[in-house]
C-alpha cells in the first residue's frame, strides 16, 4: 500500500474504502511509532524514520475457516515476521499465540487495539536490542476468524538501501553481530527458508552464537 499504492480500481469495491483508510491511519501511526522505538534505543527519534523503516508498507488480510479438529493443525506455524515490524487488528476470535520464556502465551484480542511485533529487520539493525517474537496461530471450532496485518519494510521493492546493525548502537564491546543486507536479498533467503520454526535472523548471524 505504500510507497507505490495500488490504483483504487485494482482494489475490490467492497474494501477499497476501508482498506486505502487504514492504510493511510497505520502509515500516521507508524510515524510516532517509529520515533518512540527511536527513542528506545537511544537514538534521535527521526533516526529510524530516516533509515526508510516507516515508508514501505504491505497489508495482508488472514482468513481463517472454523476448524472442526483444531487440536490436529495450525492456523500458521511458529515465526518471527521478516519485516520491521508488523501491526497486527484481530477479530474477537482469537488463536494468536506468542512464546514467552519457553511457553505458549495467549494474545487475546483487544477491541480496538493493535498488537504489534517488532520483525527481524529491527532485531538486526538494533543489534539484538530487540527481539523478534516468535509467534503462531491456534485454529478454533468457532470462527471463521480474519486478521488485517501491516508489515513494514518486506514489500518496498524499490528500496535498494542495505540494512544492518546501526552504527551508532555499535561499540567495542558491542560489536556487529550481523550482516548488512537489502531487503529482497533477506525476503528471498526467508521465503527460500521456509517456516520451519528457526528465525530468518540466523541467516544474516556473522557468528553461531
Ligand atoms: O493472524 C494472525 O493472528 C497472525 C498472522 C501472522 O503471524 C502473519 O501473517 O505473519
Ligand atoms: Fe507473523
Amino acid at each position: 500500500m505504500a510507497p507505490d499504492p495500488p490504483e483504487p480500481e485494482q482494489l475490490p469495491i467492497c474494501c477499497k474504502d476501508i482498506v486505502t483508510e487504514f492504510s493511510k491511519e497505520i502509515l500516521s501511526f507508524a510515524d510516532s511509532l517509529f520515533g518512540l522505538l527511536s527513542e528506545a534505543l537511544g537514538l534521535s527519534s527521526n533516526h529510524l524514520k530516516e533509515l526508510g523503516c516507516a515508508e514501505g508498507v504491505d497489508v495482508a488480510y488472514n482468513y481463517y475457516p472454523p476448524c472442526p479438529q483444531p487440536e490436529l493443525t495450525l492456523g500458521a506455524t511458529q515465526h518471527t515476521d521478516t519485516a520491521f515490524i508488523a501491526m497486527l487488528v484481530q477479530d474477537h476470535i482469537g488463536g494468536l499465540q506468542v512464546l514467552h520464556q519457553n511457553h505458549w502465551v495467549d494474545v487475546p484480542p483487544m477491541s480496538q487495539g493493535l498488537v504489534v511485533n517488532i520483525g527481524n529487520l529491527l532485531q538486526v539493525m538494533s543489534n539484538d536490542k530487540f527481539t523478534s517474537v516468535e509467534h503462531r496461530v491456534l485454529l478454533k471450532g468457532a470462527g471463521p476468524r480474519v486478521t488485517a496485518i501491516a508489515f513494514f519494510g518486506i514489500g518496498y521493492t524499490s528500496n535498494s538501501r542495505l540494512y544492518g546493525p546501526i552504527e551508532e548502537l555499535l561499540s567495542e564491546s558491542d560489536p556487529p553481530k550481523y550482516k548488512k543486507t537489502t531487503i529482497q536479498d533477506f525476503v528471498a533467503g526467508a521465503y527460500k527458508q521456509g517456516l520451519d520454526g528457526t528465525s530468518f535472523v540466523q541467516l544474516l548471524k556473522l557468528t553461531d552464537d
